[in-house]
């Protein structure tokens, strides 16, 4: 939150603050649409095998910040790094290679084909791609539906469909925008299970969320955004105690 300066508190140690490397590095970026400037000096990071969620209104400029990290939207300035490798001014493609992984909210499933269709379709992109079998093994259901057309795959499913597909692509870090919007909560409890156990192999995850719930239960640190500039950075034990405070602050 800011204090009568304008000065931004942060309650938490980063992985930096930590002496922790962290992986993704997001230094002062702002961003704009146009005339319109939606983001303004953001600087967040994310360490592997950490969970760390983007929290706001409707409009506060998350999704923005996560196609900016990926490269989809280019009217920036700042830095965007990997693994101290300098991103900014690279594609899309490149960031796919270099290790960053996009879900985004609609998920990105070709309905037209199978679940294993969509899952060896796209290019192995990095070193650390999770095998087909490595893949069943970790979400069975994709391997009970294997020869499923997208189309005929639960929410949940494809939303599984679409984290496994960037692991086997070789993801390090995950977007993730929006994981459980529109599923019921006994499949919301399965993604966050599931995020839980992918943050064990040691990737990260950058996470949108308005279900502030679940957000909670998956993260290991916050971000709050309201009008496209981080308020507050906390740890989720603190999120979780201040909660209904935050998000009248908030006004969500
Ligand atoms: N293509 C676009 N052209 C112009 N303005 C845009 C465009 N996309 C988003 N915006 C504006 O940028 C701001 C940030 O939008 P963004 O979608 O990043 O927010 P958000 O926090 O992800 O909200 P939501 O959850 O509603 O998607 C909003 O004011 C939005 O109206």
């Amino acid at each position: 939150m800011s204090d009568d300066t304008g000065t931004t508190t942060v309650t938490t140690d980063s992985p930096v603050a930590q002496g922790r490397s962290p992986m993704l590095e997001v230094s002062d970026l702002s961003a704009w649409y146009g005339e319109a400037r939606v983001l303004t000096d953001v600087s967040i990071d994310v360490a592997p095998g950490e969970v760390v969620t983007l929290v706001g209104r409707n409009g506060a400029g998350k999704t923005t910040l996560l196609r900016s990290v990926m490269g989809l939207h280019r009217q920036i300035e700042g830095a965007v790094g990997l693994d101290g490798q300098d991103l900014t001014r690279r594609s899309p493609d490149a960031r796919a290679r270099a290790g960053i992984g996009w879900v985004p909210d609609d998920r990105g499933i070709y309905a037209s084909l199978s679940v294993a269709e969509n899952l060896l379709l796209p290019p192995v992109v990095h070193e650390d791609a999770w095998s087909i079998e490595k893949v069943y093994d970790f979400f069975p259901v994709l391997h009970e539906r294997r020869d499923f057309p997208g189309t005929r795959l639960s929410g949940g499913e494809q939303q599984m469909l679409a984290m496994a597909r960037v692991l086997r692509m070789g993801s390090r870090l995950l977007l993730l925008d929006e994981p459980s919007e529109g599923l019921a909560p006994v499949i919301v409890q399965r993604i966050g299970e599931i995020i839980r156990e992918i943050k064990q192999q040691g990737v990260g995850v950058l996470l949108v969320e308005q279900n502030v719930t679940f957000a909670a239960t998956v993260a290991d640190r916050h971000y709050l955004l309201a009008q496209g500039a981080v308020v507050e950075h906390l740890g989720n034990e603190e999120f979780r105690s201040r909660r209904s405070e935050l998000l009248t602050y908030l006004g969500m």
